[in-house]
């Protein structure tokens, strides 16, 4: 544990859950709501993320869960998938003390609430055993409360959505341990002493074990408190430590294919691959004022045939009184067009309506701005001064996780 108080920042202004901007606050506790079982009631839940580890198999200098993706540190998108839900209390992250320093700045950066950091171990089950202590422990001046239920799950695994984390939850509070899996892809074989094979297993009847994995507090508390030093230092399975140390057999949840982990440097591609396609799903085209609108229109609307898997819309910005929760949803992509006026001001208001909305924004905003010119009257220099200031613009926005880029048109043809 951190020395001292643990260090957390202050409470959350607010969680979003489901529909970010719908007004759909999941329940804290009363997990009905969430299509579990009517009066099913989970006392506190907490989480404990292992982020300790110095990624070896990525083969790079920095540590796999602080290398960037689209700009972010990766573990940034795992706090951030977990502070979405909004009925996980408290959220522990166990780094090592040399990256301590590092780990607090992005909690800072990019604005995570309800973290808490503790010092991570020589192994994976040690880091996360200190997470645990870290619960368990009632450290005065520490806000953590000892939770009913614990989900453990790997800081470098991203992309882990609610729905998952409540199957989990509930599976381990009937069953006591409860853990995500997944079909498996290659055949696992069993080699003998001198390198040939022994036997294989009969692969549809194994399964990989992933995570989020989710565990009676006191069940996998009480696993790692008996654990052996062997077990601490080579075991890779929290599941099998609640059956052998507390003999819970776990519920094992059929997970979705993007609880994977991130491990070799493929994994960052995919990572990044993904990340893109989420943001690309929607496409929002902003116009400042009402006369562009129909420009706005036309726009989204060539957009909607040319990209025909791809939700579009469009909004006028001065009619969404700043309210960006109106139109930020799974959207990620906006279009600003400006037609009339040449300083883009709807650019930089969108910007700061993005940097003032205390949204939990999931995933980097990529900002098009279409600047329409007619050629033939406008002066190269002051085409140049646009390119210019485009360019600084997006120097300043890629500071606050926005992708911006710029489009010069000449809208002196006719727009086809
Ligand atoms: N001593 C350790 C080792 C690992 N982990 C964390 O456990 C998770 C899964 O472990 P793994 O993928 O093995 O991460 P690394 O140990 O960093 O990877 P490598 O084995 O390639 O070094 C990661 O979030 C990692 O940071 C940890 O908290 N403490
Ligand atoms: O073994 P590693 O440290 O690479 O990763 C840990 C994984 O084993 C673990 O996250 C899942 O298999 C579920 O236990």
């Amino acid at each position: 544990m951190e020395s001292g108080p643990c260090s957390r920042p202050a409470e959350p202004r607010h969680c979003v859950s489901g529909r970010a901007g719908a007004g759909l606050a999941f329940p804290a506790f009363p997990l009905s709501a969430a299509g579990a079982e009517p009066g099913s009631r989970i006392g506190t839940v907490a989480a404990v993320l292992p982020a300790g580890g110095c990624g070896e198999r990525m083969g790079v200098r920095t540590p796999k869960q602080f290398c960037r993706v689209l700009e972010r540190p990766l573990i940034s998108y795992t706090l951030q998938a977990m502070e979405r839900v909004c009925w996980i209390k408290d959220i522990v992250v166990t780094v090592t003390g040399e990256n301590m320093e590092a780990m607090r700045s992005i909690i800072q950066r990019y604005g995570h609430k309800r973290i808490s950091l503790a010092e991570a171990g020589a192994t994976r089950h040690r880091s996360i055993f200190n997470g645990l202590k870290a619960l368990a422990e009632d450290q005065p001046g520490c806000e953590l409360t000892r939770p009913e239920v614990v989900i453990i799950h790997d800081a470098v695994r991203p992309f882990v959505e609610e729905d998952i984390l409540l199957r989990v939850v509930l599976a381990a509070k009937e069953h006591g341990a409860a853990g995500a899996i997944r079909p498996l892809v290659s055949t696992v074989v069993s080699p003998s002493a001198d390198g040939h094979l022994d036997h294989s297993l009969d692969r549809a009847k194994h399964r990989a074990s992933e995570m989020p994995q989710a565990f009676h507090f006191d069940v996998i508390y009480e696993a790692y408190q008996k654990c052996s030093d062997f077990d601490l230092e080579f075991g890779t399975e929290c599941l099998q430590l609640a059956l052998k140390y507390c003999h819970r057999k776990a519920k094992l949840v059929e997970g979705t294919p993007d609880l994977w982990k991130v491990t070799y440097k493929q994994d960052l591609c995919a990572a990044e691959a993904m990340i893109k396609e989420k943001i690309s799903q929607e496409i929002c085209v902003v116009v400042n004022t009402k006369d562009e609108e129909s420009v706005g229109h036309l726009l989204e609307e060539v957009l909607r045939n040319e990209l025909n898997c791809i939700k579009v819309t469009s909004t006028v910005l001065d009619r969404t009184s700043g309210d960006i929760e109106n139109f930020i949803d799974q959207c990620y992509s906006f279009i600003c067009v400006n037609v009339v006026s040449s300083e883009s001001r709807e650019t930089r208001k969108l910007l700061s309506i993005l940097e003032e909305s205390s949204l939990p924004l999931l995933y980097p905003v990529v900002v098009v701005l279409v600047h329409c010119f007619d050629f033939t009257v406008v002066p190269l220099a002051q085409k140049m001064e646009n390119l210019v200031w485009i360019r600084e613009l997006a120097k300043e926005a890629k500071g606050r996780n926005v992708l911006l880029s710029g489009v010069l048109l000449n809208h002196s043809q006719r727009l086809e």
